[in-house]
This record gives structure tokens, sequence and C-alpha cells, in this order.
């Protein structure tokens, strides 16, 4: 049985359609990303798996339970990590765990969460002297606090370096790693192939896609490009005979090829065969961010 499960949910704003007949499930012990652009209705998504909104249609269950109806029991088994944390500027790490671990009827041993999360020596420090990183970890560890089975995380690394945004991709891990199910929002596309098992992609609150991050990157045009210089002269319509290729392109002694998902290998075996070495050599695989575009362009237009 998925752990969530959301049917055609429906959410408003006054006349604006925010989430418009919203359908996927989340598998137990699953990293799943919601991806979509700016305003594309995933916080409203998973505030509505939350229990924090009301959807006006549509059916929400979360381990079984209605978020809403069921409000105080999914608490107690969903951690929910939120854009703003809110927290009192002046409380102490330590006060804020041990007051949220308060809320729980099985908390998790706070000290060992903080020491996890590398917080363990910032226990004594106020809140607003955290760096933003640190926040971010706070933010995990109070989602984390009541030993959840499903953890909701919203805008997870925005605002972080690349370092702190890479430990803290190594901490959701490990929480998966832990039997927790995962349920990420994101605008990163990065983030969502180095984490999540599967993504739906949202649009204007429609779903366009429910994909692995490499399914939905083949579905954004799919392929390779490979650039390199050679080592001695080879012509284009040497290249353009392997099936694997779409389109040979120079620019001064570079070339750049395009072409199916096994372009690499055909090219470069070809290049061994005339004993042809390539230079400079970069290799793209056609990525989640030209699914992105692809499939929420149409969006856009409009
Ligand atoms: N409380 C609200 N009242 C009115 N409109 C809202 C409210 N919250 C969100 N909206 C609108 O609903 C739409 C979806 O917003 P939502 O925050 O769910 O999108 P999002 O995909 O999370 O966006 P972002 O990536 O920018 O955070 C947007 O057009 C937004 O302006």
């Amino acid at each position: 049985m998925p752990v969530i499960e959301v049917e055609r949910l429906h959410k408003r704003y006054g006349e604006l359609t925010a989430v418009d007949e919203v359908s996927f499930a989340v598998e137990q012990g699953e990293i799943f990303g919601i991806l979509g652009p700016n305003g594309a209705g995933k916080t409203t998504t998973v505030e509505c798996i939350s229990g924090l909104r009301t959807p006006d249609a549509g059916s929400v269950r979360v381990l079984g339970l209605d978020p809403v109806a069921d409000r105080d029991e999914l608490h107690q088994s969903v951690g929910v990590q939120l854009q703003e944390a809110g927290l009192p500027d002046k409380l102490q790490v330590r006060e804020v765990m041990d007051l949220f671990a308060s809320f729980y009827r099985d908390p998790a041993d706070v000290a060992a969460l903080l020491r996890r999360l590398g917080l363990h020596e910032k226990s004594r420090d106020r809140y607003k002297k955290l760096s933003g990183g640190q926040k971010q970890r706070l933010a995990i560890a109070l989602a984390l606090v009541g030993n959840p089975r499903v953890v909701v995380l919203d805008e997870l690394t925005t605002g972080l370096d690349p370092h702190a945004r890479r430990e803290t991709w190594e901490l959701v891990e490990q929480v998966r790693e832990s039997g927790v199910t995962v349920l990420l929002v994101t605008h990163f596309m990065e983030e969502a192939e180095r984490l999540c098992d599967r993504v739906a992609l949202i649009d204007r609150g429609r779903v366009v896609a429910v994909d692995t991050p490499e399914g939905l990157a083949a579905r954004g045009g799919g392929g390779q490009r490979m650039r390199f210089r050679p080592s001695a002269p080879i012509e284009d319509a040497d290249l353009l005979a392997l099936p694997e290729v779409a389109t040979v392109v120079r620019r001064g002694t570079q070339i750049e090829v395009t072409g199916a998902d096994e372009l690499v290998s055909a090219v470069t075996a070809l290049l061994a065969r005339r004993q042809i070495t390539a230079g400079s050599l970069r290799i793209e695989q056609s990525s989640l961010d030209d699914a992105f575009i692809h499939l929420t362009e149409h969006g856009k237009e409009n």
C-alpha cells in the first residue's frame, strides 16, 4: 500500500486554481520529489498532504489517515519542514528541540539527533546565531524529532552554498536509509537528480509527468552531446555514418556531435579504430533541466 496517496486533489485560492486534479502515490522508503516552476502549486500540494490546508476536492491519504480529519494522529507520524521555520530568535537550539520533542508521544533522543545532524556543538547557541546551513539542519532535525515514518521537506537547500547543499543531501539520504519515506519539494534539478527515486513534475497546478529523474530526462528530448578536438582529421560523413549520431557541428578545431544515448561509446570506438584521440573531451547527458523546460514550456506560453 502506498504511504502517500493523492487523488484528484483540487485547491483554489479565490478565483485562482492553485492545484488542479493532482494525483500521485508515494511508496514506502522512497524519496519522492515534487518539482515545478515558481507558483506551480508544489507548496499547496504538500500543505494539503501535511494537513495544513483543507482541499476543495479530491482525496489525500497519508499512512491511511486523512490529513485533516486525523490531523493529531498524522502529526505523530509525519514530520514537516516548512519553507519558513519561524522560530523565536532567542531560544537555544537545545531548547527548541526539547520544546518540539514534547509534542510527540515517542520523540527521538534529542542529543543523539543533534549529534547526527552535526548540531551538537551548537546546542547552547541561540537560533538567531546559526548560519543558513545550520538553520536548515535544525529545520530537518525538528522534522525528525517525533521519530516520523514520513518526512516532508520543502525547499530544503534554497539559499545554501554548494558545500552546505551537498551536506544536506547526504543527510536526506541517511534519513531515507533509516527507513523514513521522504517527500521533497524542490526546483533544483540537480537536487532531484541526486536524491529522488521518482519525481512528479507539476506545472500550473497540474501533474505533467511522474517518472524517475532518468525517465523524465529522456522525455526532454533524450540523448547525449559530445565535444572534442580530434588528434587527426575525421570527416563529418564518417561520424554521420554511425546510426547513433544525429548531428555534427564544427567550431574551429572542435567537433560537437549529438545523438542517441549510446553516442559516446559509438564515437569513441570509431575514433579508436582510426587511432585518433579525442582531446578536450566533454560529454553532456540530456538532463532533467531539458525535460523541465520541454514539459513545462506549454504553461509558459499561455
Ligand atoms: N495563501 C494564498 N492565498 C492566495 N494565493 C496563494 C496562496 N498561497 C499560494 N497562492 C498562489 O497559488 C499558486 C501556487 O502557489 P504555491 O506556493 O503552491 O506554488 P509553488 O509551486 O510552491 O511555488 P514556489 O516554487 O514559488 O514556492 C501561486 O499562484 C500562488 O501565488
